[in-house]
């Protein structure tokens, strides 16, 4: 039974979902000297932190460690073994603070952001009430502005026999505790694709059924031919163009069958299910404002609901893009703007990079792929470009061409794009995928949100030799 508590609580500004970027909001507007409050219905710190982002980057860390040392001669002799899952896993569990979130609570405390615990939900403009773990409800006020910071949950197909197979989700998949002897991967996108590298290197047989064409569709597609290769080197089966129809597990444990069109099936010991996200927003509240209950909520660059002047949503839920440094950029954004606004300081800096704009989301989202190879990009692809409507010219680069990649791994194999806007000389996009090409994708993002003219970068010399040589190589293809 709900239990009304009657203690109604005013602050300046009240977020939902203390995730990565519910985190970021709050902590920028106490820094404006806002009063804030957080609600949180699981662990303060969201999916990133328990799992998605920190466990996942957790088991593949080892999986990538192992890999480039066995490119490396006088070493590859020494970590020929299989790594320890125990250690890995037992690692991971510290990462991810033994799925307690006591650090973050004292970090939100030290920051002087009050934590509700309970679901929250919307009960009209400024308003949002919290069921607690007791049932008890309390009723927050919103002086300014209410920020959804909700996030977004894995979306499972409507498959016959899939919800009763128990399949994996990235919750499972980041938090498990035992190796399958064969794991079947659905889904080619980022989460597929990590998912498939950390346990195929931590034992298990991989095989991936991928509907489309290749992995990782949404970046060049390079990136996934360099990625499917390798995991198909590795021992992975990584099948493309088919569509599951069917899963059967009998009991929901033991043995999985997944049915593909056309009668083929696989056998497997478990299924994850890599198929994308869906918004958590089905059930706060949004039809008390006006809104669609379990649908992505649109904003404008200053992260503010359309039609809305005290409704943000910011991170995944608002779908802009879904990563954890980019939400987080948007929480700064937003927090800076909710503090503007609230104090009345003058009209908004919101025109293109302004400090009340979230611009970087239409043009320049980085994003590393941390697979074996790595994969990472940012800004736009060709493809992308030309859609754009730019007069656009690729230029590609085979990084053995590099000399410090040939330092970098034994055999190196690696592949770099530029792509370019002809009217203007600037860099609209790179996209890299190789051996240690993570740490090479900021470069890029300075290059695209600073517009850098062609000209300029000539005189940003790479130091010799390392991966970032890349760049020489594509400037001197481009100038010819
Ligand atoms: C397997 C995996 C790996 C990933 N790896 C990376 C990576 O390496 N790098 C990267 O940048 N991104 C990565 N991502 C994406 C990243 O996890 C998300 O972009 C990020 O978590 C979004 O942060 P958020 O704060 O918007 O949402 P979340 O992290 O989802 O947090 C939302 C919070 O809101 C709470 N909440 C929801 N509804 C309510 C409610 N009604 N009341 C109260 N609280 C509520 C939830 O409990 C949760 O704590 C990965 C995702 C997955 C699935
Ligand atoms: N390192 C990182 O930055 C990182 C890591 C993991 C996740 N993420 C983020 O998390 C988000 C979610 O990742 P994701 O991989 O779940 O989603 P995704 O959208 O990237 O990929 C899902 C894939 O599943 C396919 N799919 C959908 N329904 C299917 C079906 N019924 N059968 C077969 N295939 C189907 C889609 O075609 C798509 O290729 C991504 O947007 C990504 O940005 C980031």
């Amino acid at each position: 039974m709900t239990r009304t508590v009657e203690d109604a609580r005013e602050y300046d500004v009240v977020v939902l979902g203390a995730g990565p970027v519910g985190e970021n909001v709050v902590d920028r507007v106490r820094a404006a000297g806002l009063s804030a409050a957080i609600v949180e219905s699981e662990l303060i710190g969201g999916e990133c932190s328990y799992w998605a982002c920190m466990p996942s980057k957790a088991l593949l860390r080892p999986a990538l460690a192992r890999s480039d040392a066995r490119k490396v001669a006088g070493l590859r002799e020494s970590v020929y073994g299989p790594l320890d899952a125990l250690e890995v896993f037992a690692h991971r569990d510290e990462v991810v603070g033994h799925w307690k979130d006591a650090g973050q609570v004292d970090w939100l405390d030290s920051v002087g952001v009050r934590i509700h615990r309970g679901h929250g939900r919307l009960l009209g403009p400024r308003r949002v009430g919290v069921t607690g773990p007791e049932g008890e409800h309390h009723v927050l006020t919103a002086r300014h502005a209410v920020a959804v910071c909700t996030g977004s949950r894995a979306v499972l197909p409507e498959l016959p026999g899939l919800v009763g197979a128990r399949p994996w989700t990235s919750r499972e998949a980041t938090s498990a505790d035992r190796v399958p002897e064969r794991l079947i991967v659905v889904g080619g996108g980022v989460v597929g694709v990590e998912m498939a590298t950390a346990w195929q290197a931590l034992g298990s047989k991989v095989t991936m059924l991928v509907r489309g064409g290749g992995l990782l569709p949404r970046m060049e597609p390079f990136v996934g031919e360099h990625v499917a290769a390798a995991l198909t080197t590795r021992g992975a089966d990584v099948r493309t163009g088919v569509t599951v129809s069917a899963v059967v597990r009998d009991g929901g444990a033991g043995p999985v069958t997944v049915v593909l069109e056309g009668g083929d099936h696989v056998d497997g010991d478990e299924v994850l299910f890599a198929t994308g996200r869906a918004p958590r927003t089905e059930d706060i509240g949004l039809e008390k404002v006006g809104l669609e209950p379990g649908s992505w909520l649109d904003v404008d660059d200053t992260l503010r609901v359309t039609g809305s002047d005290w409704l943000y949503a910011v991170g995944d839920v608002n779908h802009r893009a879904l990563l954890t440094h980019q939400g987080k950029y948007q929480a700064r954004i937003a927090g800076a703007a909710i503090a503007a606004r609230a104090q009345g300081t003058g009209a908004l800096d919101d025109g293109s990079w302004g400090a009340h704009a979230a611009t970087a989301d239409h043009s320049a989202v980085p994003q590393v792929v941390f697979c074996d190879p790595e994969a990472a990009a940012v800004g736009l692809s060709l493809a992308e470009a030309e859609r754009a409507g730019y007069r656009a010219r690729a230029v590609d680069l085979d990084m053995r061409q590099v000399a410090g990649a040939g330092l970098y791994a034994q055999g190196y194999r690696g592949h770099a794009r530029m792509v370019v806007d002809l009217d203007r000389e600037v860099v609209l996009g790179a996209s890299f995928v190789g051996p240690g090409i993570g740490e090479l994708v900021h470069s890029a993002t300075v290059a695209v949100v600073g517009e850098v003219p062609i000209a300029r970068l000539w005189h940003a010399v790479p130091s010799y030799p390392t991966l970032s040589e890349a760049w020489l190589r594509l400037l001197e293809s481009y100038r010819g």
